[in-house]
């Protein structure tokens, strides 16, 4: 029976958490929360559920009430402890949704605490003194300044945090690195201050992965943690598990993009010079929908070895406008359809909203892991109409700039 419950915000931060999890050793499914599992022995054979929910930019209340759906079927289904996770970018606006679902989920359990830890050192993501960084830069100083959707313009978690909660100020505090690097009872000890000084989530540095194990053994008695996944690694699972490499099918190997981040700009300006592509521009969309997304299809299906990628990622100095996003996502859902309904048994997919809107348009059941490609990355085996479809859901800002082509190669 699963005893952990995680609820990701978006669907390539719940690949991010099964992966993390899976290291920690618990044998881990990955559900759209429309799959969710409900009931006794639903989720039977995995330790771990991770419900994928495509929560991120919601408005806040259906954020809340989809995030405790899946927290009521991951408690129905036995779990125990939860997770919730989100961007280790700490991706959000003022109205949330990191603060309203974590209080929401806080309280459903009748907890008093949580912990605020989006670190991935990994991926060069660290909190320092309440701050951000992501690689070099404060949060607000880096690219996602100027995300198409949760654009991040301040890099202290404590005054992102304070005004998504009802408690504001008071109901947020820091364990600085000084505490972290003083070891579990220290961190646990700050915890139990600042909860009863009458905060109830506790924002907690982090630089390595060090820090995080620290945090995952100081926080064994929480029922709710709250991170990017990298916490998730330190947690103590049941199992030592090996990861099976995956068989990926012949075919077109196909990309599609629907993320702006500078990562995936990279990765598509690469794999454009190995392989074709095929961009989705937004006027061509508004004016000719049918026309656009047929013309990307039929391109995807006549290139033969080389990485094709179907892409809306701007670059950087063009607009991007906000309200295009709900019809590029359309838009590369369709292509996604047709190009499996044509025979396409795997898909590389660039973006959290993007994959989300692929993946809910092709139904492809719960998701099998493969190995890690990049901190973060893996293959993802779906079952659709008895075949299997193969899916590598990118997070805007994961993987090496070779991404796109190395993904196809043998040996994973
Ligand atoms: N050229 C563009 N104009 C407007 N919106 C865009 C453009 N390119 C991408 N988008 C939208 O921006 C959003 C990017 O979010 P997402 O897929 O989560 O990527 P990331 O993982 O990089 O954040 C998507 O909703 C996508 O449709
Ligand atoms: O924690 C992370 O950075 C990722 O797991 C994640 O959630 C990234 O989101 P997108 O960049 O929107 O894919």
């Amino acid at each position: 029976m699963a005893t952990l419950g995680a609820i990701a915000d978006d669907l390539t931060g719940a690949t991010d958490v099964a992966l993390a999890l899976t290291s920690a050793g618990y044998r881990t499914a990955v559900v759209l929360g429309s799959d969710a599992p409900d009931g006794d022995g639903a989720a039977d054979g995995a330790d771990a559920v991770v419900v994928a929910l495509k929560s991120r930019t919601m408005p806040a209340g259906e954020a809340v009430a989809a995030s405790l759906d899946a927290l009521a079927r991951l408690r129905r289904a036995g779990c125990e402890r939860f997770y919730l996770k989100y961007c280790s970018t700490f991706d959000s606006t003022p109205a949330g949704n990191i603060g309203p679902v974590a209080e929401a989920v806080l309280e459903a359990l009748g907890e008093t605490v949580t912990v605020v830890a989006p670190a991935f050192p990994a991926n060069g993501r660290t909190v320092y003194r309440g701050h951000l960084f992501v690689g070099d830069e404060p949060l607000d100083e880096s690219p996602m300044r100027h995300h198409p959707l949760t654009p991040m313009t301040d890099s202290n978690l404590l005054r992102l945090l304070a005004p998504q909660v009802s408690g504001g100020e008071d109901d947020v505090a820091l364990v600085p690195w000084p505490t972290v690097a003083r070891g579990d009872e220290a961190v646990r000890e700050a915890i139990g201050r600042a909860s009863r000084a009458g905060a109830r989530f506790v924002v907690v540095d982090a630089l390595t992965d060090e820090d995080l194990a620290t945090l995952a053994r100081a926080t064994e008695d929480l029922r709710l943690l709250t991170g990017g996944s990298a916490l998730a690694q330190g947690l103590r699972g049941p199992r030592t598990l090996a990861r099976t490499p995956v068989a990926l099918p012949g075919g077109p190997r196909v990309v599609l993009s629907g993320s702006a981040s500078r990562a995936t700009q990279g990765q598509v300006r690469h794999a454009l010079a190995v392989g074709g592509g095929r961009q989705l521009r937004p006027a061509d969309l508004r004016e000719d929908f049918e026309a656009a997304v047929s013309a990307a299809v039929s391109a995807a299906l006549e290139a033969a070895d080389a990485p094709f990628v179907v892409y809306a990622t701007a670059s950087p100095e063009d607009v991007v406008d906000t309200a295009d996003a709900p019809l590029i996502e359309e838009a590369l859902a369709e292509t996604a359809e047709r190009l499996v309904a044509a025979g396409t048994r795997a898909l590389l997919v660039a973006g959290g909203e993007t994959s989300g809107a692929v993946v809910q348009r092709l139904g492809v059941g719960a998701l099998a892991l493969g190995p890690e490609i990049d901190p973060g990355v893996a293959w993802m085996r779906g079952r659709r109409d008895g075949e299997d479809i193969h899916l590598m859901l990118k997070s805007g800002n994961f993987g090496r700039e070779d991404l796109f082509v190395r993904a196809w190669e043998g040996g994973l």
